[in-house]
């Protein structure tokens, strides 16, 4: 029957890995040199993986790609036991809406939306993310409140405030606020720490570990800061695993 077919995909998707990646290629130019060239990477549910590497090899890329905001052409990429590779865009932004919570290196928030509204965005766009935020606060407004106090960002006047009237560590905040909305699946972060100074850091760090223990949440992470590497369960380096990397050092070298 029908319905129990869609019962057993469920559960075998949520057996799957966070991501799957095998022999994907991209480039966002073609024709063009490969940006990214990885054999095999597997992210396991749950898991807190730390992305290195230095600027240029295609941290912020690849998590675009594990967001379905970049396709591969070549290679299978699967992320939540979705193949990416292989969903259309409207597909791909529903599944985005639902599953993936993503802080944005530039934040992307929408600057004339109020704190409170921004946090909220995902709840307008997500059913599921919407029963979430309900389910754990009784209303998606009292768990934007909660995790924006969670953030120390709960000042009087604050969560009403229109978002271009806060300071840069700030916006950083609401947008973390943003992404933890509904509890997404994989949680996604582009050097969200950058702003912030040493104390707020580490309170960042401590509130993006427990949502993601709450709800079992894994956690891609990237940032030039290395010294935050051990407190994750595995570092993931780009320099060593993107074969384009080492694909363009040898046409360096050999002066092609
Ligand atoms: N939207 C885009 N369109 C075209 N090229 C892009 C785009 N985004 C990134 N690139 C190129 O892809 C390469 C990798 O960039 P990417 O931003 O992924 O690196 P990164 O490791 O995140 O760098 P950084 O640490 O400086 O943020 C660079 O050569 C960059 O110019």
């Amino acid at each position: 029957m029908a319905w129990s077919r869609t019962l057993n995909s469920d559960s075998d998707t949520q057996r799957q890995p966070a991501v799957e990646i095998r022999d994907l290629t991209f480039r966002w130019t073609e024709p063009g040199p490969p940006v990214l060239r990885l054999d095999h990477l597997r992210i396991e549910r749950g898991e807190r993986v730390f992305v290195a590497g230095p600027s240029g090899s295609g941290k912020t890329t690849l998590l675009n790609l594990l967001a379905g905001v970049a396709v591969p052409r070549q290679g299978s990429l699967r992320v939540l036991g979705r193949p990416l590779e292989a969903t259309g865009g409207a597909r791909r932004d529903h599944f985005r809406a639902d599953h993936i919570g993503y802080i944005f290196q530039m934040f992307n928030l929408i600057l004339y939306l109020s704190v409170l509204e921004n946090v909220q965005l995902p709840c307008h766009f997500s059913r599921i993310r919407r029963e979430r935020a309900r389910r754990r606060s009784g209303t998606p407004t009292a768990e934007a409140r909660r995790l924006l106090k969670q953030l120390d960002m709960a000042d009087a006047g604050c969560p009403d405030s229109p978002v271009n009237a806060l300071s840069v560590g700030q916006q950083q905040r609401v947008a973390a606020a943003r992404a933890f909305m509904g509890a997404p699946e994989l949680l996604i972060a582009d050097e969200p720490t950058s702003s912030l100074d040493a104390d707020r850091r580490t309170a960042f760090i401590q509130l993006l570990f427990q949502e993601c223990a709450d709800s079992g949440a894994t956690l891609v992470f990237v940032s030039h800061d290395n010294t935050l590497a051990p407190l994750f369960d595995r570092t993931l380096s780009l320099a060593a695993l993107n074969r384009a990397t080492a694909d363009r050092e040898t046409a360096l070298q050999s002066g092609s």
